[in-house]
């Protein structure tokens, strides 16, 4: 259960078949909070930004208990929503208050044309589709982020954003990353047999992970332009 894969089949599987896969998790974003180097308005623009995604990425999780199909999926996001919410946005709230960012400030905040497009496209997969859609489109989000952080937690050369890394890199957010792989194979199990890669469905659901890969390097793009 330990990264990159966390112990699933079916995310090894769409991650491996995901181009942009690498420029998302080694985004020069990325290597500036490794190196300390990243500019502190570009951090906070994407702060500011990622609280916002968060209220929507936690509403695209509710619609997760909505489109379930069997009691343990329910309860796997309704558990990612209480993580997201009341654990992985106190991040947020806290160095943004630090930097005199009331958590007034951060709801209201105008949302960047990137963020807007991610948000909504994850949205969008579950409206359209079931379970597995939305969780093709979920996928990369969250492990993604359990990703980066495990490396940056062994590879960082500075402390500047240790708030940051040490919210991915935790065990809180490495379970949940554990919790959500073990769900997205059970899911497809459940829905597409033993041998998820040879269903019709699978092309299609590789391409939404690809699809949400590619907006989540556009929400790095977004964070750079921040600082300057
Ligand atoms: C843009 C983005 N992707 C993924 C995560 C992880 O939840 C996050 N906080 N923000």
């Amino acid at each position: 259960m330990s990264p990159p894969d966390f112990g699933s089949r079916v995310f090894a599987g769409w991650r491996a078949a995901a181009p942009a896969w690498d420029a998302y998790t080694r985004h020069a974003f990325v290597e500036g909070m490794r190196t300390g180097q990243l500019p502190r308005p570009a951090f906070l623009h994407y702060l500011v930004q990622d609280y916002v995604f968060l209220v929507h990425f936690s509403r695209a999780w509710a619609m997760g208990v909505v489109k379930a199909e069997s009691l343990a999926e329910m309860r796997t996001a309704a558990a990612t929503v209480d993580a997201l919410v009341n654990h992985e946005m106190r991040l947020h709230v806290e160095v943004c208050a630090k930097a005199g960012i009331t958590e007034a400030a951060l709801y209201s905040a105008a949302e960047e044309p990137e963020n807007l497009a991610y948000t909504r496209y994850v949205m969008d997969a579950g409206l359209s589709g079931d379970f597995l859609d939305l969780m093709a489109a979920l996928a990369p989000c969250v492990l993604g982020y359990g990703e980066i952080g495990a490396r940056l937690g062994r590879e960082a050369t500075s402390d500047v954003y240790a708030d940051w890394i040490g919210t991915y890199a935790g065990e809180e957010y490495q379970g949940v990353c554990a919790e959500v792989g073990g769900l997205i194979d059970a899911a497809a199990a459940a829905r597409l047999g033993a041998e998820p890669e040879r269903s019709p469905r699978w092309d299609r659901l590789c391409r939404r992970f690809a699809t949400a890969t590619r907006l989540e390097v556009g929400f790095w793009d977004m964070g750079l332009r921040g600082g300057a």
